[in-house]
This record gives C-alpha cells, structure tokens and sequence, in this order.
C-alpha cells in the first residue's frame, strides 16, 4: 500500500518538478540570423555557466580570453539559472551599438540590485535624470583652470609628499608597496581637491570601502548571493554603514564649507585651503553637487561614487604600470630619456619656485611615449575589468544577434584588450610602442568600442582627461627619481573588487638615482 502510494505521489510530483525545473533553469535560446547562437566552453546541462563564474577571478579572466581566442568576435550565449538570458559580446561593432545606444542598453535591475547597497543613486548605478544631474556637474568641476590646478599645484605637492617617503625607504633599504603609495597620492589629490577634506588612503573608510567592493563584485558571480550573504554578510554590511556614515560626514563638510563661506565677504585664504595652495580650484566636486542636486543623501552618493570612480581606478593603473616597467628596462630607459629632454637636460624648464612641478610636465602631449606607456599599462590590465548592461527593450545588434528586453550584455575588457584579431598576433606582450605613429611623436588614439577601458558613448569617462594627466606626470616623476626593483618575480593577479587592485599590493625597493637631480 505504502509503495503505490508512494507511486501516486511521484507521478503527481514529477510534472511540479519539471515545471519549476523549467521556471529555473529553461531559457530562451537566442539567434543572431535565425541561427541558435553557439554557448561557450564550459556550459553545462541545467546550470549553464553557473559554475564557471563562480571560479576566482583571475580564471574567469582567462576563460573570456580564451572564448575571445576560440570564437574571435562571435557573441555567444551565456546562461545561468534564476537569471535572465545573457551573451558575451566581443565584436567591437556590437559594442559601439551598446555605447551609442545608452537608451536602449541601461544599467538595469541586473546591475542595480547587485551594486545598490554600495553605491544607491551615484552615477555608477544611475540611470535618467538622476544620472544626468551628477554628470553635468561633475562636467562642471573637470573644467579646464581645475584640471591646471591639478597638474600645476595639487598633484605636484603630493607626488613631493610620496618622494619624501621613497627617499627614506631608499636610504633604510626598506620594502615598500609601491600600490599604496599611489593610493595616497590619489585619495590625497581627489580628497583635497573634490571635497576640500582631508583623505588617506590607510583610513577606515579607505579599507571598508575597498572590503564592500570586493563583496559587490562577488555578486555579479554568485546567483544565490542574497541567501549566503545572510550567513557571511556581516563584515560587508559593517563595511557598507562605514562607507555611509563617511558619505554622510563628507556632505555635512562640504555644507559647514558653504555656510562659513557665505557668512564671509572675502574668505581667510589659509582657512579655505588649508594653506596648501589650492584656493584656485573653482568650487570642490561636492559643492558642484550640492548646487545642482540639494537632496543631501544624493549628494552622499554622488560623492561616494566619484571618489571610488576616480582615486582607485588612478591608483590601480599606476601599479600595473609599474609593475611591467620592473620588468622592461628597455622601456623605461626610454622613458627617462623623454623626460629629460622634456625638462631639458640642465634644468631649464624648471623655475625656481617650481622644484618638482615643470609645468611641461603636466602636458600630456608633450610626454607621448610615457603616455604610450600609460595606454599600454591600461590595454593589459584595464582597471575596469568587466562591464555589463541589460537591454531595456528588444533589440538587434549590427552582427544580426536579437536580444529580447531584460537579455543581459557582458562585455571583458580583459579579454577584448588582449584579441589578436584588435591587437596582432604579440597582442599579449607589453609593447608601448604600438601607440605611436610612425615619427613616433605622437599617441594615435584607437575607437572607444576596441579599447573600451574608458567606456564610450554618452557615459564615457568623465575623469578620462584627468586620469591621463595624473598617470603621465607621476610616471614621468618616478622613473626619473628613482630606480625600482621587484622583489617578488613570480605573477601577479589582482583581488576581488569591482575594480583591479594588485592582491598584496606590489612590493619592491627603491634606489634614489643621480640623475633625478633636475626634479
Ligand atoms: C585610469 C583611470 C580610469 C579608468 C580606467 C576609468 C574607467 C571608467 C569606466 C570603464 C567607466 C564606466 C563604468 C561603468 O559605467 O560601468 C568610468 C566611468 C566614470 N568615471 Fe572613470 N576611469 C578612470 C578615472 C577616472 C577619474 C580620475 C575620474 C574622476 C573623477 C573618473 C570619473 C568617472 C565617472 C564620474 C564615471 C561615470 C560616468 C557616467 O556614468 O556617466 N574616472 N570610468
């Protein structure tokens, strides 16, 4: 009696089951021309590619380069259950389509829900009219006097700052980790001269954001990330209420800020500035948005999202960059040569109340072979490693691919940064001079949509300008300082992050060099 029982009640279960297979992991299969669009390597029956995002970060790199090498600039169909149907793009037309088409490929519920608890409302996570607000004023803060005070003033007397350490880890023959120094001088530079406060890099809000963004990315990997959080979340929600209260006390400055400039006719210079020379900056980032936005919670987004968008991404390049160069020395004798004939081998670009701050080297253009280096730097280790947006209503890309509303757009700038079919067959090797014309004078620029590190469209970079002029002058600085010499030569990766940080940072030694004299 029990085993027809237990019959009945298989029989009765089973289509139950079938159906919420179906609900959970039947999907639509999409077609580029009709045709079934191929899946890549490692997609498997009922969980499709759940398993392959689940794998550390640094493999998941390597398996979109190695989809890009099998499928050129095929887009694929990805899929994972409880999630809607994804596909890999590669194709550079495909993904010109996505930038040009912003109305069309959004942030979507995707990303939101994922990136909500670290960034709310901030550009990052915007889309509309909220987004469009802190765009503008942001626009309005990267304007052209302010991108002067950066190179001529601001970023010079924190590159002096970071020398002065060098200087004594060099004569104490001390190991330094090269990634945090560049971390100071960004979170220094964005702190002083984006919300007029005082920032470091090792401070509390500095590590809580970086653990919260480590955990975000997590998310974009793990389906079930909101059951395991429950059991393993208490660190990244102590983080995030870190990362909040921080936002909340940078808007609270920046209004004291505002009412005690107000209140006086003619502000005290060395109150404004905190007598570090930076009262030409035309109004800090976090005013522009209090202009412009009023609601303070937003403004804390607002804020938060540029500071993360701006000094890390800065930080991390600069890392990798010195990273390759601890093994090319060929490139960076070359570097060195510019440099000094930039400067001028005796000096004589530099004023006499200018020590460390020629003002040719804040011109990118007069640099192309350290900014060559930069591009490069960038193309092997993009600091925004993946990308992903969500088709807000049906659409067709020029290769013919039709995505249904909801489909989700992966792109890896990792992998895309490394095709042959882009870049030739050495398109894994470090060569900066592939960015030069043939005088070798001048960068030649390559289209958002093959070189997508900056994204493209009307949500570009907004710090692209800034973050060149950044990256050219502290490299050009540091080589001609100092020598650096790596002391862990085996390969490395970064850690999770929505970003790329170097895992353990990049230790080495530093010797100060003869010919720095100039700077
Ligand atoms: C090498 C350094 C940098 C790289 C590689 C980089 C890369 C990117 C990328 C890929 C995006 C698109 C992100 C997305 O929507 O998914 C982005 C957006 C943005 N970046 Fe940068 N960035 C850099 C430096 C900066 C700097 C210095 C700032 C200055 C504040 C900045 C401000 C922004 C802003 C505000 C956005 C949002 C733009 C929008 O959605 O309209 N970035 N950046």
């Amino acid at each position: 009696m029990a085993l027809v029982d237990g019959h009945i009640l298989f029989a009765c279960s089973f289509p139950l089951l079938l159906f919420l297979f179906w609900v959970l992991f039947g999907q639509s299969k999409l077609r580029r021309n009709g045709v079934v669009l191929r899946k890549p390597p490692n997609t498997w029956p009922l969980v499709g590619n759940g398993i392959v995002f689940l794998r550390e970060r640094q493999k998941l790199f390597s398996w979109f380069a190695k989809c890009e090498r099998l499928y050129g600039y095929e887009t694929l169909q990805i899929s994972v259950p409880s999630l809607p149907p994804g596909i890999i793009i590669s194709d550079p037309r495909n993904l010109d389509y996505v930038f040009k088409n912003e109305g069309v490929f959004s942030k979507g519920d995707f990303v939101k829900k994922r990136s909500w608890d670290l960034f709310g409302h901030g550009i990052i996570n915007a889309d509309g009219e909220v987004w469009k607000v802190q765009r503008k004023a942001g626009l309005r803060f990267l304007n052209t006097t302010n991108l002067k005070v950066l190179t001529q003033t601001a970023l010079p007397q924190y590159l002096q700052q970071s020398i002065d350490f060098l200087d004594t880890q060099a004569a104490a023959g001390s190991l330094v980790d090269l990634q945090a120094v560049f971390h100071e001088i960004t979170t220094q530079l964005m702190g002083s001269m984006a919300y007029n406060m005082e920032m470091h890099a090792d401070d509390n809000f500095s590590v809580a954001f970086d653990h919260a963004s480590g955990v975000t990315a997590e998310r974009f990997q793990n389906p079930l990330w909101f059951v395991t959080e429950v059991f393993f979340g208490s660190r990244f929600r102590r983080s995030v209420s870190i990362v909040k209260s921080y936002g909340a006390a940078m808007v609270a400055n920046a209004v004291r800020d505002r009412r005690r400039i107000d209140s006086e006719a003619k502000p005290n210079e060395s109150e404004h500035d905190g007598g570090r020379g930076l009262k030409q900056v035309e109004g800090s980032l976090i005013q522009s948005f209090l202009d412009a936005i009023g609601d303070e919670s937003l403004v804390a987004d607002a804020a938060l999202n540029y500071l993360s968008a701006g000094r890390d991404t800065t930080a991390q390049v600069l890392t990798w960059t010195f990273y390759l160069l601890m093994r090319h020395p060929d490139v960076v004798a070359q570097i060195r040569t510019e440099v000094s004939r930039v400067i001028g081998a005796d000096g004589q670009n530099i004023g006499s109340s200018f020590q460390l701050r020629p003002a040719c080297l804040g011109d990118v253009a007069a640099l192309p072979f350290t900014h060559a280096v930069f591009n490069e730097a960038l193309r092997l280790y993009p600091p925004v490693p993946f990308e992903i947006k969500q088709s807000m209503e049906a659409t067709t890309l020029p290769d013919g691919t039709f995505l249904p509303r909801d489909s989700v757009v992966v792109w890896c700038p990792w992998a895309m940064n490394r095709s042959r079919l882009t870049w030739g067959v050495a398109s894994e090797d470090f060569q900066p001079q592939r960015w030069l014309d043939q005088s070798g004078s001048k960068v030649i620029t390559r289209s958002a949509s093959e070189f997508p590190v900056f994204n493209g469209g009307p949500r570009t970079c907004l710090g692209k300008r800034m973050a060149e002029l950044m990256a050219t002058q502290v490299i050009a600085v540091m080589v001609l300082k100092f020598d650096f010499i790596e002391t862990d030569h085996g390969e490395r990766v970064s850690k999770s992050s929505l970003t790329l940080p170097m895992k353990g940072g990049l230790p080495c030694r530093v010797k100060k060099r003869k010919g720095g004299q100039f700077l």
